[in-house]
């Protein structure tokens, strides 16, 4: 890739999207920056060839796409910054709830911009993101945005109406599954297998489990069906989850993801 691609906010996600993008060698060091008001976040982007500029308007001058890799909380801050040296760039915004409406009102109906919702596997070239191309963002500036994110793992392309929703099943989602293992290891430990032997085996169950789901071709109820011998112990398992309303609870939790993104975006 050619372009130049910048970052405003040097935090957690720009780390994992630069990872990935140095380590498919999509593009060179040189090619990438960021920018954050706190300069203390540059040593981890220095040490691998990443420039730390001083200003926003150094950044949005280098880049021809601008990640904007802030919290939601400070978007209209940002977009108030840039807005004077913006024009014709790239604008790819990576936040919670934030909608193509929200960064036009500020940047104008001209401006580029792709919404992404990302997760935090990406860091290990293992992340599944969320992809929408707004218009007037072209097809080949759009298949440029999608370029940095497949460096990082799986993209699905989804409408703007369902970039909110989406959060609840890949951006916060891993949160869930961490939850789950770490119920799994406190199970564990509390019928005497040591921690760190649990951790071993949910870590890959887990692995070996979504390689089932995406590979296998069978779908989720018969994945179930095939673990549950009939009078066995994972009917027993399941029985237990379903009477404290295990899948109730995460469809709740996923609407109040939902909830949530709204209420960011406002
Ligand atoms: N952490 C996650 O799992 C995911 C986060 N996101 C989104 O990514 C965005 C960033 O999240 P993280 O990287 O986790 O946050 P973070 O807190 O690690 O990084 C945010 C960075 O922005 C900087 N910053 C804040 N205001 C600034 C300003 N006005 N100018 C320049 N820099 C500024 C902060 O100093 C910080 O370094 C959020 O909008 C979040 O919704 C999306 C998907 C997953
Ligand atoms: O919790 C958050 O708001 C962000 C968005 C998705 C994951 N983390």
């Amino acid at each position: 890739m050619t372009e130049k691609i910048g970052f405003i906010g040097a935090g957690n996600m720009a780390g994992a999207i630069i990872n990935g993008l140095l380590r498919q060698g999509v593009c060179p060091a040189d090619h990438l920056a960021v920018y954050d008001h706190h300069s203390t976040h540059y040593a981890r982007f220095e040490e691998r060839g990443v420039c730390g500029v001083e200003t926003v308007r150094q950044l949005v001058k280098f880049a021809d796409i601008i990640f904007l890799s802030v919290k939601p909380q400070n978007y209209d801050e940002v977009l108030q910054n840039i807005c004077p040296f913006a024009e014709g760039k790239i604008i790819v915004s990576i936040a919670a709830g934030i909608s193509s409406a929200y960064i036009k009102e500020r940047l104008g109906d001209a401006a580029k911009i792709a919404l992404a919702m990302p997760n935090t596997p990406l860091l290990l070239g293992e992340g599944a993101t969320a992809l929408c191309q707004c218009s007037p963002l072209t097809d080949v500036e759009y298949a440029k945005v999608k370029a940095v994110f497949a460096a990082g793992g799986v993209v699905q392309d989804l409408p703007e109406e369902q970039m909110a929703a989406v959060i609840s099943v890949s951006g916060s989602s891993p949160a869930y599954v961490y939850l789950f293992a770490k119920a799994v290891i406190a199970g564990a430990v509390e019928q005497g297998i040591d921690v760190a032997v649990a951790k071993a085996l949910i870590a890959q169950t887990l692995i070996g489990s979504a390689k089932m789901l995406t590979d296998s071709g069978i779908e989720p109820d018969e994945l179930i069906r095939m673990v549950s011998s009939k009078g066995g112990t994972t009917i027993a398992a399941l029985d237990a989850l379903y009477a404290h309303g295990f899948e109730q609870a995460v469809i709740d939790g996923m609407r109040q993801c939902t909830r949530r993104a709204k209420e960011l975006g406002k």
